[in-house]
């Protein structure tokens, strides 16, 4: 790949996350000397006149330090505990280092909801737009302290993908202890060779990833495909290397041959399409029988009732449903039309037969095609 193709000097907004292992020490007390180097680079960024999401990880970590225990507390309520003080501890540093620089930042804590609840989202998204508009740095987190199971990210590389959608970022840097994927966990296979470039998340590519190496990471390689996957779909360019690198940001943003750089996919999804794949809570799954699962995958067809055989859980028309193919596996996402007590009611039946057997008939299809999403 050539330097001009890879040059994003004209990029004006982007999202920059750090892991972790890049913000905190094995001690689990702040690693000031990267921390620093990390908003330097942002505070120069920012001076440029672009806008700049700070997505932060390392609240259990430096809660971890601060409350002086062995390891990574492992209950929920002490991860929580650890978080609320470890997120403390991390705004009081970016706040004096970007102070340092004269820039302002300001903490924005999230949880799965403010994605999965469509108002929400356009909240979230307003807010940020104003603190861009105010000049300011927006730090994110994961809201650790509240954020349990069922309203969890669990990480914040799929965090800082859904972000970068959000605001409609151009660019999304995942910075981590590492510079980049390789062709296997470096800890593990000293023989493993850097990958420059990714076009395609492959089941081959995704084979090469493995979970964290270190000891306050979580995802490791795995989420940071996950999360490059989705930047991809949202035609973000997604770039991995290494944070410790005392220029990398400048290094990305003028081409330099550094990290794995994962381009955008030639179909980018529209921004309802990708709430729908992305961020929105599936509240249930309908079954399809083999013609149904062609017709969507092959034709860009609707679902019809006909092709439906069953269907799980309790849901409303308009929420979001996981559609599952005679072989048991996700093919789709969408919006239905019917709640699950219709679909069970109408499931096989002729469009022209709805009306007689609900007593009305409000759409043909359970979902429609325009909102409906074949499986990434
Ligand atoms: N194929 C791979 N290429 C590079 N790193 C990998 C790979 N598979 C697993 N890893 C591990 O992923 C780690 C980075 O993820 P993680 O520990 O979650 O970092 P962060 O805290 O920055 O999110 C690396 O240190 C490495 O041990
Ligand atoms: N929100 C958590 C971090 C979760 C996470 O994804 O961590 P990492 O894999 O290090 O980026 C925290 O601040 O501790």
């Amino acid at each position: 790949m050539d330097t001009e193709k890879r040059c994003f000097k004209d990029f004006k907004r982007m999202v920059v996350k750090v892991g972790s292992s890049s913000v905190a020490h094995p001690t689990g007390k702040p690693n000031l000397f990267q921390i620093e180097n990390l908003v330097r680079q942002l505070a120069d960024l920012h001076n440029q006149g672009k806008e700049v999401i700070l997505v932060t990880s390392g609240a259990v970590g430096t809660g971890t330090g601060k409350l002086g225990l062995a390891a990574r507390p492992r209950t929920i309520p002490e991860k929580q505990a650890a978080a609320a003080v470890g997120q403390g501890v991390l705004m009081h540093i970016y706040e004096k280092f970007f102070g340092e620089y004269g820039v302002t930042v300001g903490q924005v804590l999230l949880t799965r909801q403010d994605f999965s609840d469509r108002r929400r989202f356009l909240n979230a998204r307003n807010a940020l737009h104003a603190l861009f508009q105010f000049g300011v740095i927006p730090v994110i987190n994961e809201n650790d302290t509240i954020a349990v199971d069922e309203i969890k990210f669990g990480d914040n590389d799929s965090l800082s993908a859904l972000v970068a959608g959000l605001v409609d970022a151009e660019l999304l840097i995942l910075l981590s202890d590492i510079d980049g994927l390789y062709t296997a966990d470096p800890r593990k296979d000293p023989g493993a060779r850097l990958i420059q470039d990714v076009k395609e998340i492959t089941p081959e590519i995704e084979s090469l990833a493995g979970g964290t190496g270190s000891k306050l990471g979580t995802g490791g390689m795995a989420t940071k495909l996950q999360a490059a996957r989705m930047a991809m779909h949202s035609g973000v360019v997604t770039v991995i290397a290494r944070a410790g690198e005392k220029d990398v940001i400048r290094q990305i943003i003028a081409g330099e041959q550094v990290g794995t750089i994962f381009w955008p996919s030639a179909n980018k999804l529209e921004n309802k399409k990708r709430w729908i794949a992305y961020s929105s809570a599936v509240c249930g799954k309908v079954f399809v029988d083999e013609g149904a699962a062609r017709a969507l995958l092959k034709q860009g067809k609707s679902l019809l009732p006909s092709g439906v055989t069953g269907v799980e859980g309790n849901f409303d028309m308009g929420n979001t449903v996981s559609i599952i193919g005679p072989d048991g596996r996700e093919i789709a996402r969408g919006l239905t039309y019917y709640s699950s007590v219709e679909i069970e009611r109408i499931k096989g039946a002729q469009t022209r037969d709805i009306a007689r057997i609900l007593g009305y008939k409000d759409y043909d299809e359970i979902v429609h095609r325009n909102n409906l999403v074949l499986s990434l």
